[in-house]
């Protein structure tokens, strides 16, 4: 019986160490535990920062949207009277004089001469109010005003065709504008405030920067370009204008654009240099077509000056515009009418300020509201 109680005893002992070592190889070959510790910190260079970091995809040009282009004039109507207040004031208060003698008549010439209208129009426009006051007999001063008005209004001739063309005199391909001028007149800035408002009308444009001798000039371009939505082409600093003007027009071809608007230099210091180039420029477009507009654009500032300096570019290409910029800073709004009776050309775009929406389509009859009323409605 104590034999048997040995080996019982035995038995189990055996069986426990068997099951012990069963489990303690089974333990061995479980998985390693999954690791929680830090991983160990690596140097991360500037690239790897930048190629580890999400791509951010390209930001999209934001185009931006003119305000509306019908009305600007009256809209800015301010920034003109601000600077003409004096012509219309001057010309009622004397017009209201007690006595219309001929003294009075000779400051009202001389208040329009100042005002930069020019010889040949204050001496009509003198001339006709005399009559028309003579024969009415009035003295009314909203009688007077309204003559004044009605006279400034037909020295500008209202009837002109103003607009801009925007398509091709051929009937087929974009409509190339050629923008001239000297320089600082502000053709670049024109070139990007016309392609704003032909942008948001819908058509598509692409501008030439053929101003290649002033680098800054095509940058700006390329600014408003990028600002607008409209296609840029440049080449670098001292290219020949006349090829870059051949190849902006040959793209706007190509692509099917509606308007290709030309940007060229405006240098003074070699009047020949310049009047040959600007030549040329015109000559080689016309290889691909004929030219639908060219806007001679104007500082308002420079006054008869200027009207000097814009007779030589009428002599080299033909000008069917004028665009009429920095009316904002100029006293002498009645450079308007001496321009277009000088030149024989429509003012048909005007500048009043350095904002993208301040170039406005000329309208004669809120001009002269402007110029006699000044700022008062
Ligand atoms: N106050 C005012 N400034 C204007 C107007 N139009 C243009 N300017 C400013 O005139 C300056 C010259 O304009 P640009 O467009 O660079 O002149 P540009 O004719 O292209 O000059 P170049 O490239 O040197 O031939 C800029 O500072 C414009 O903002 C305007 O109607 N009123």
């Amino acid at each position: 019986m104590d034999n048997l109680w040995i080996w019982l005893v035995a038995a189990v002992v055996a069986i426990a160490v068997v099951i012990g070592v069963v489990l303690a190889v089974r333990g061995r070959s479980k998985p390693a535990p999954v690791e929680t510790a830090e991983p160990e910190p690596q140097v991360e260079t500037p690239e790897a920062v930048e190629a580890a970091a999400p791509k951010a995809a390209p930001a999209a040009p934001v185009i931006e949207a003119p305000e509306p282009v019908a009305g600007r004039l009256v809209r800015l109507r301010s920034r003109l009277a601000r600077s003409n207040n004096a012509l219309g004031k001057g010309l009622l208060a004397l017009l209201a004089s007690d006595r219309l003698d001929d003294d009075v008549w000779d400051e009202v010439e001389e208040t329009l001469l100042t005002a930069d209208v020019g010889m040949a129009d204050t001496t009509a426009v003198v001339e006709r109010l005399r009559e028309q006051v003579k024969v009415l007999g009035t003295r009314d001063p909203e009688e007077l005003r309204r003559l004044l008005k009605s006279e400034l209004t037909a020295v500008l001739e209202p009837d002109l065709d103003r607009s801009i063309a925007t398509a091709s005199p051929s009937g087929s391909g974009p409509a190339v504008i050629l923008m001239v001028g000297v320089n600082g007149s502000g053709k670049t800035t024109t070139c990007g405030r016309v392609a704003r408002v032909l942008v948001a009308e819908g058509k598509t444009v692409v501008m030439g920067a053929a101003d290649t001798f002033r680098a800054a000039a095509a940058e700006q371009l390329e600014t408003w370009g990028a600002r607008v939505g409209a296609k840029v082409v440049r080449r670098g600093e001292g290219a020949d204008p006349a090829s870059v003007a051949f190849d902006a027009v040959k793209a706007g071809a190509d692509e099917g654009a509606d308007v290709v608007l030309v940007d060229t230099a405006g240098r003074l210091q070699n009047k020949s240099g310049l009047m040959d180039e600007l030549g040329k420029v015109k000559r080689v477009i016309e290889k691909q077509g004929p030219v639908a507009e060219t806007l001679l654009v104007l500082d308002a500032t420079t006054g008869q000056n200027g009207l000097q300096q814009a007779k030589v570019f009428g002599e080299v290409v033909q000008v069917t515009g004028i665009v009429l910029t920095k009316l904002d800073g100029s006293a002498k709004g009645g450079i308007v009418i001496a321009v277009q009776r000088q030149l024989g050309v429509p003012v048909k775009l005007v500048g009043l300020g350095e904002g993208p929406d301040d170039l406005a389509p000329f309208e004669v009859g809120a001009f002269v509201d402007a110029l006699v009323d000044g700022a008062e409605s």
